[in-house]
């Protein structure tokens, strides 16, 4: 364990810290809003995973947290994954390794209840990579001209669209359950208790100026076969209205919903741009005429961090049979660090154990956090140097086999 440096300590955080822990908050995100607006919101915080760090005087200097993701999806399977959140340090008190204690605090933890895997979405890129946690997915930032045109998809026209304000107790269940159906490696439901509480939380403060949020849910023959949520703000420019509809999380069963959500979010009036985020592969990229015009932008999404090597290679399945030996280093969990032979049978089902045989491939377990959802290619990774191949011929199947047919990616930002 990184010990914590003089004068602080590590501590369990309560709901009776929600005013330290908002204080915290406030100056670790200078986001504007008071303590007092924050503490009227539900908390997203499953306490018993929140732990602080206190300077001698008990001030509360340091903080992170986890969501409990127990059925968290990885290709053709479902780990316990500890979901970090809520990494702040006092601005006063950074650069002094309070987060790399607070990173073996949540590594330990985290294995501790058995969880193989942690994930998070980074707030800046640069911050965990050196914990050995890896860009395992990307999204799409698009800024789509209002109107731009889609190709037709029949049965379009048989989804009715509905524009609602969105409200928590009218609504939570259906999207959510909707939204828990999606199969996408990576994609992360709200599953505990306080997240769903803190679903649709929507203060003024946190609007920019836009209006309230609202849902577009799709329906066929009275069925939810989508939704989205979205949020307009209105912009009056010498050449007209050209406000902007800001699209935050879009779920789809089927093509015709994708196209007829779309088709309605692309067309409000008064708008000149539509903002969304979405899934590298997400219809919306194959239905636009133009996808150009949309200017794409790449960004990273979830970062996964193998906490428990064996156990979470054993727990994903694999696109075809591979017998390859990974040499792993991880400078902070040495029980990962070694050589492992990872034999993935015809069922995509693999057994992994310590092996004496010599490597055909070396990473560090960023990479192969990096490689877990299989959106990023080891061979890929092998291009830019961060993966060695020993054994020619070795790095191409293993690339194949890591792989899987739908890109990960995560809807909304834990
Ligand atoms: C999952 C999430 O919750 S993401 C949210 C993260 N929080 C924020 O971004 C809020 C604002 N920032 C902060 O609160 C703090 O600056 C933190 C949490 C990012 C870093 O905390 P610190 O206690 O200063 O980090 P610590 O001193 O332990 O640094 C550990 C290492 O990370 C590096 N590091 C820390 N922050 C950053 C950063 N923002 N960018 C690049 N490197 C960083 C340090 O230089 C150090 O490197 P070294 O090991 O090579 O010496």
């Amino acid at each position: 364990m990184t010990p914590l440096p003089a004068g602080y300590r590590l501590v369990d955080l309560s709901p009776d810290r929600l005013h330290d822990v908002l204080t915290l908050d406030t100056w670790a995100f200078p986001q504007g809003t008071s303590v007092a607006t924050l503490a009227d919101l539900p908390s997203p915080l499953t306490w018993s995973r929140a732990r602080g760090v206190e300077a001698d005087d008990g001030e509360l200097v340091a903080m992170h947290a986890s969501y409990p993701f127990g059925s968290f999806p990885v290709p053709g399977a479902r780990v316990p994954v500890a979901g970090l959140t809520w990494v702040g340090v006092h601005p006063g008190h950074r650069r002094r390794g309070l987060l790399r204690a607070m990173i073996d605090d949540h590594v330990a933890r985290s294995l501790g209840r058995g969880e193989p895997v942690s994930a998070l979405f980074a707030a800046e890129p640069a911050i965990y990579g050196r914990f050995g946690y890896g860009r395992a997915a990307d999204d799409l930032r698009l800024t789509v001209p209002r109107g731009a045109a889609l190709r037709d998809v029949p049965g379009a026209q048989d989804v009715r669209v509905r524009l609602e304000q969105l409200d928590r107790e009218r609504h939570v269940d259906q999207v959510l359950a909707l939204h828990a159906s999606v199969d996408r490696p990576g994609w992360a439901t709200r599953e505990s208790a306080e997240l769903r509480a803190a679903f649709g939380t929507d203060p003024e403060a946190f609007r920019d100026g836009a209006e309230p949020l609202r849902v577009a849910l799709a329906e066929r023959d009275g069925d939810l076969v989508g939704y989205a949520l979205f949020r307009r703000k209105e912009a009056w420019k010498p050449e007209g209205p050209r406000g902007t509809v800001r699209v935050r999380e879009v779920v789809t069963t089927d093509p015709a919903a994708a196209r007829a959500l779309w088709g309605v979010l692309l067309d409000l009036d008064l708008m000149g741009t539509v903002e969304a985020w979405v899934p590298v592969d997400d219809a919306l990229v194959h239905l636009l005429v133009d996808v150009r015009a949309a200017v794409p932008r790449l960004a990273d999404n979830v970062w996964v961090r193998l906490l428990d090597v064996p156990a979470a290679l054993a727990a994903r399945r694999y696109a075809a049979p591979v017998d390859v030996v990974l040499e792993v280093q991880d400078a902070l969990v040495p029980a990962n660090a070694g050589r492992w032979r990872v034999t993935v049978d015809a069922t995509g089902t693999a057994s992994v154990e310590r092996t004496d045989r010599a490597a055909d491939l070396t990473l560090d377990v960023r990479e192969l956090g990096a490689a877990y959802l299989g959106g990023t290619s080891l061979a890929s990774l092998a291009a830019a140097g961060l993966v060695h191949e020993h054994v020619p011929g070795a790095l191409a199947p293993a690339a194949a086999a890591f792989g899987w047919h739908v890109p990960p990616g995560c809807g909304w930002v834990f």
